[in-house]
């Protein structure tokens, strides 16, 4: 390898970028999600079979900066060797209202409980800066004053049980707040309040219980309605919905369905026939509604819909206050056009004690009933204390309300090319010289997957987080990336490519590709004049594989040199010998150039961060410097 001696010129020609090693722990989530300062720890990575050598030890640090960078095959073969418990410590779980015991037990054995039931706006708001977890019911108002509160302490919020209309979820986002909820263990409590509802107002049961108790025999009185043969419209075939349609065709109703979203043969598989709105309230003699309370469906039933309905119509409600005009029911009681209506939820809760509707003779109420039975608190407390852990631990959970939610099955899979994904954006952004900001991001995805079966919301927000994450003066996860993204003005697009590789790997390569920014590393521009790299994921090791039009192979671990030269003979051992006198190792080299003799780029792994002297003596390399 001889080095030219031809004439040189400006010395700009070092572009360094560091790129921290992997992080092995599980609460990279965790960390992922806040800048927690847990002590850096040593860990030894067994050498796996690649061309290049990796440092046989270094050290992670469980912040920010290297949070996610976790492969999930990394977990598994050092889980023995990490603490979790010991690097995070133990966070503050705040319940604020009452949670089944099996449930605050999972939660003990992993954090500091503390149960405060019936806190103020203000207390709750108080409190709530020294808490890493909320767990709520349906009683505590989240909204943003306590996401301001928090102070960036906040990390996740449990909702124990379905509805998260008391959250506000905007908030928690831009706070970058992880919301999970517990779906599942209440389905069929609500359900079966439904149908007692359903029957009870049928029969006049509440109404004849209080007159019997007041003194009263008045069995004309009551005299009430048949279910069987009557037509029922569930309005949101959801879960809970579609439960208290099949307990309603055991009674022998007639049952049709309104959801936008259903699928319909779901509602075929039930017997259940799906229709429009104005259908469902011309045709329905009893209607029960099931749908969540959101911007959409707030005052859903008002004046004009209640003006629709087939006259003597039946109104259950355990869904949401929210969804109808309450004071528009009242006058459709009075009027005739609703009979009769049983509503386990209020717009206010409680509702005021001389409200109206709470009075009706026609209405029947319970106290937001709907998922008060034994076995569903204890199962919704055990869904929502393991999702709260498990977030808390850094793992990305399946009921996240505000982030991708990635089965753990396919995260494990996916690992590798998340911690490729945060590399290759934060390569991509230091590529950009000072005064351009960054506009448009495209990402190609090169894979033989199909579609389908290949979910990229997660490599989506790890890329655009380590672009943003240096030009962000907040602190951005998976949570809030997307929307940060945004309020900066950021384009995301994102494509498929298919590879005629196997598709047992998920991805064969991932491009990023910045428009209509400056560079100032001129060789990472792309013919098209965008600056463009790719990465690759070898032997579970990111490697960048190019760098505009240059093909290069470089491991994305610890530091890299990138360089831009005239390929010819003795470059390799100049660059290396200067590093050498400066104590900077080199753990790799690789060169790539577009043809024999012409110009290429230098990727250059080092072990230490190389101090400005080393290179602005690289820089004085003739014909690295030249060509710059
Ligand atoms: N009273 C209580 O204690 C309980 C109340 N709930 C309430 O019930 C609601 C439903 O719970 P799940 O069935 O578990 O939720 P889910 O998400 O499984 O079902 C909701 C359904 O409503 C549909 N939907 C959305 N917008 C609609 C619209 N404009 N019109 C018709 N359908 C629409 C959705 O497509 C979805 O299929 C929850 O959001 C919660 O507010 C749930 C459990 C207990
Ligand atoms: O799960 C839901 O959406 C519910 O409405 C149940 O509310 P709760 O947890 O009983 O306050």
């Amino acid at each position: 390898m001889a080095a030219s001696s031809s004439s040189s010129s400006s010395i700009k020609p070092i572009f360094t970028t560091r790129s921290k090693s992997s992080n092995s722990s599980k609460s990279s989530l965790l960390s992922f999600l806040h800048n927690t300062k847990p002590k850096p720890i040593s860990l030894k990575f067994s050498s796996h079979n690649s061309n290049y050598t990796t440092p046989p030890s270094f050290t992670i640090s469980n912040s920010l900066q290297t949070a996610l960078e976790t492969s999930e095959l990394h977990v598994s073969k050092f889980q023995d060797d990490l603490n979790v418990q010991a690097v995070t410590p133990k966070p503050t779980i705040l319940v604020s209202e009452k949670l089944g015991e099996a449930g605050l037990a999972i939660l003990r054995s992993f954090g500091n409980v503390e149960c405060l039931y019936d806190l103020s706006p203000e207390a709750l708001c108080e409190k709530i800066s020294q808490c890493d977890a909320l767990i709520v019911r349906s009683g505590t108002k989240v909204t943003r004053s306590v996401f301001e509160a928090a102070n960036g302490k906040l990390k996740v919020v449990g909702r124990a049980g379905v509805g998260i209309d008391n959250v506000d979820l905007q908030a928690a986002t831009e706070f970058g707040c992880l919301v999970v909820n517990a779906p599942i263990a209440n389905t069929v409590a609500a359900a079966e309040h439904g149908i007692a509802l359903l029957a009870s107002m049928a029969r006049n049961v509440s109404q004849a219980d209080a007159s019997i108790k007041a003194g009263k025999w008045l069995r004309s009185k009551y005299v009430g309605v048949s279910l069987v043969g009557k037509t029922l419209a569930v309005m949101g075939f959801g879960k809970v919905g579609s439960e208290v349609a099949r307990r309603a065709k055991g009674l022998g109703m007639n049952v049709i369905a309104h959801d936008p979203y259903a699928p319909a043969d779901k509602a075929r598989a039930v017997g259940v026939e799906l229709v429009s709105f104005d259908q469902a309230l011309a045709t329905a003699d009893f209607i029960s509604l099931h749908m969540p309370l959101n911007p959409t469906t707030s005052k859903i039933f008002n004046d004009e819909t209640f003006a629709k309905m087939k006259k003597g119509v039946r109104i259950v409600n355990v869904a949401r206050g929210g969804v109808i005009d309450e004071e528009a029911l009242v006058r459709a009681l009075d009027s005739g056009v609703v009979a009769q209506a049983a509503l386990d939820v209020f717009t206010e809760e409680p509702p005021a004690k001389d409200s109206k509707l709470v009075q009706h003779e026609n209405v029947t109420v319970t106290p937001h009933l709907g998922a008060s039975t034994k076995e569903a608190q204890e199962g919704v407390a055990i869904e929502i204390a393991e999702a709260v852990v498990g977030a808390l631990r850094g793992e990305l959970s399946a009921t996240a309300i505000n982030a991708p939610m990635v089965p753990s099955e396919v995260l494990s899979e996916l690992a590798p090319y998340v911690v490729l994904a945060k590399k290759l954006g934060r390569l991509a952004v230091q590529l950009v010289s000072g005064g351009s900001g960054i506009k448009s991001v495209k990402l190609i995805y090169r894979s033989a997957r199909d579609p389908d079966d290949l979910d990229t919301r997660i490599l989506r927000a790890m890329i655009t987080k380590g672009i943003i994450e240096p030009i962000s003066a907040s602190f951005i996860n998976l949570v809030n990336a997307d929307f940060t993204a945004k309020q900066k003005g950021l384009r995301i697009s994102e494509e498929r490519v298919v590879a005629d590789s196997s598709p047992e790997f998920p991805i064969d390569s991932i491009q990023v590709q910045l428009s209509n920014v400056d560079s100032k590393f001129a060789a990472a521009v792309s013919e098209n004049g965008e600056i463009s790299i790719e990465g690759k994921v070898k032997f579970g090791i990111p490697h960048l594989t190019r760098v505009g039009s240059f093909g290069v192979d470089a491991s994305l671990e610890g530091n890299l040199i990138l360089c831009r030269q005239v390929d010819q003979p003795g470059m390799i051992g100049k660059v290396g010998n200067i590093l050498g006198e400066h104590n900077v190792n080199v753990n790799f080299m690789s060169v790539g150039r577009t043809f024999r003799r012409n110009h290429g780029i230098m990727a250059i792994g080092v072990d230490e961060e190389p101090n400005q002297d080393s290179l602005k003596e690289i820089g004085k390399v003739h014909f690295v410097a030249r060509i710059l």
